[in-house]
């Protein structure tokens, strides 16, 4: 898992969906936006709304790749499947080679999702590698999915309404008002509408070990780490290293300030590394 000491890019953005609410108001839309706009500090680059029928998919953007085009909501070709999400896909050019036959509206890294669900349905969620949690509505029948990444590092909370209706939220204080019950939405699982449970997606083979048995190569561990940093580096805004002063964090930023320069984002914003740290005066 990466250190909570990795540049916060992409660990914010806010997303609300809420489903099958029964009511297709004005009031209801303008709720709606009431309660996305307490994620707003998740995200002050774009809100988004696109509403179908009784459903309603938000947005609030911290803008990391693609600023100019990646707003969101976001959607396959014919706008029948709509995504909004918060994370960072890192595989995404990979897999868009995989989908050749399907046109892509914007540089996101995290359009993907709608493309993928279109071509291979909810199996998909095991082929990405990042962080995540996101609402997918399919319209063409009115199922929708929802995922959080393999150990959580994006927040997302789901809840359920008197009027049946269900909602997903990066943080709690924009459905506690609204529903009756709701839950933090377990890790490395899945909520599919269809079978109206949630089940793990994310089963790795050393779920199961109960003694993990990889003898100890301290290359490996070096190799893993560098990759690790290096493919969190994906970002087309300027990003900082928060230094706690420990070894973890210390690692990390001389990982980065060593690759910078071969980074998409240092042609831009240059090759000089930031970084921050928290004081207290006493
Ligand atoms: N902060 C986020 O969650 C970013 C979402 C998406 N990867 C973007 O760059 O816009």
């Amino acid at each position: 898992p990466p250190s909570p000491e990795v540049p916060p890019a992409g660990t914010m953005c806010g997303i609300l969906a809420v489903l099958g609410v029964g009511d297709v108001s004005l009031a209801k839309r303008s709720r709606i936006i009431e309660l996305s706009r307490r994620l707003r500090h998740r995200g002050p680059d774009w809100s988004g709304i696109h509403s179908f029928e009784d459903c309603y998919l938000a947005h609030q953007r911290l803008a990391i790749v693609d600023p100019t085009s990646g707003d969101q909501p976001l959607y396959n070709e014919d706008k029948t499947v709509v995504v909004t999400v918060n994370g960072e896909i890192y595989n995404h050019e990979e897999l868009k080679a995989k989908l050749k036959h399907h046109k892509f509206q914007t540089g996101s890294d995290c359009e993907v999702i709608a493309h993928l669900y279109e071509e291979y349905g909810e199996e998909f969620v095991d082929m990405l590698d990042g962080m995540f949690s996101f609402v997918l509505l399919d319209t063409r029948d009115k199922s929708f999915i929802a995922a959080r990444d393999a150990i959580g590092i994006c927040p997302l909370y789901m809840g359920w309404g008197l009027d049946g209706s269900v909602w997903f939220s990066s943080e709690m204080k924009a459905l506690s008002d609204d529903c009756e019950r709701f839950i933090s939405f377990p890790p490395g699982h899945l909520y599919s509408s269809k079978t109206g449970g949630l089940r793990r997606w994310y089963n790795p083979p050393w779920f199961s070990e109960s003694i993990p048995s990889a003898p100890y190569d301290p290359l490996l561990i070096r190799e893993s780490f560098e990759k690790a940093v290096i493919k969190r580096l994906m970002t087309d805004v300027p990003f900082g290293v928060l230094l706690s002063g420990g070894l973890d964090s210390s690692l990390v930023a001389s990982v980065v300030s060593r690759h910078l320069a071969e980074t998409k984002v240092a042609r831009q914003w240059g090759n000089k590394l930031h970084t921050f740290c928290i004081g207290l005066k006493v």
